[in-house]
């Protein structure tokens, strides 16, 4: 069988001296929807930036398509993250913030602004593209930060709670463009609480923080 897009293999992480999950080891496979579930404070956070390269773990490792990430740094232009907490230059606006990333992944800007149109029309932003972010509701700032993230077509997107903010119409609109990075040969990993996400997930990744380390899955 061919490596798995993304791997962790032993993965144990730590923030402000402690612990937060131990010896983990996962596998997102090409074309997988993962659901990555557990109370607050479990790690579903700390996993994804750890698992998109955003920190080095405590130990263990994290691999892209069978290569660890400390050997080869830049196999995180293959992983996107969309930020429980957005991440956006709050000063742009949505179609630059999705522009900036086009580029600073090589794409010329004349490239870079027709790239940024579709996604964020088809996340229901066309009205809004040349709006500053500071101008736009959280749930419309959740989505231009999907709309970046599907915009870079990576190999693996990892995704933070991102319906946390979206009423019932757009966060059907936000999981149908995210479940289609899937059926176009990405993995896709999607932290959540909410159970109608994980149950559109091929499966499931339970983190439990009173068992660290362990993980069930469905
Ligand atoms: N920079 C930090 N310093 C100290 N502790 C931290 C830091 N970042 C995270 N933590 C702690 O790590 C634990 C896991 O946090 P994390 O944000 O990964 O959980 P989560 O499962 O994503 O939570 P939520 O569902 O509320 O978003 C929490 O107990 C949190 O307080």
């Amino acid at each position: 069988m061919s490596e798995p897009a993304l791997s962790c293999q032993s993965l144990t992480c730590e923030a402000g001296g402690r612990e937060i999950f131990r010896d983990l080891s996962l596998e997102f496979r090409a074309g997988e929807r993962v659901a990555v579930m557990g109370p607050s404070g479990s790690g579903k956070t700390t996993l994804l930036t750890t698992l998109a390269g955003l920190g080095p773990p405590a130990s263990g490792q994290v691999l892209v398509g069978g290569v660890p990430l400390a050997r080869d740094p830049s196999l995180r232009s293959q992983v996107a993250l969309v930020f429980q907490s957005y991440g956006l230059l709050t000063l742009l606006t949505a179609a630059e913030n999705v522009e900036v990333a086009l580029r600073a992944a090589g794409r010329t800007g004349a490239e870079a602004m027709a790239a940024a149109v579709g996604p964020l029309a088809r996340l229901g932003l066309a009205g809004h593209a040349d709006h500053l972010i500071e101008e736009l509701s959280g749930g419309q700032q959740q989505r231009v930060a999907v709309a970046r993230a599907l915009t870079l077509g990576p190999r693996v997107l990892l995704a933070d709670e991102p319906t946390a903010e979206q009423d019932a119409g757009h966060r059907e609109i936000v999981l149908t463009e995210l479940l289609a990075v899937a059926d176009r040969g990405g993995a896709l990993v999607i932290a959540t609480h909410d159970d109608e996400v994980a149950a559109r997930c091929d499966r499931v990744v339970e983190l439990r923080p009173a068992v660290r380390g362990a993980v069930g899955a469905r």
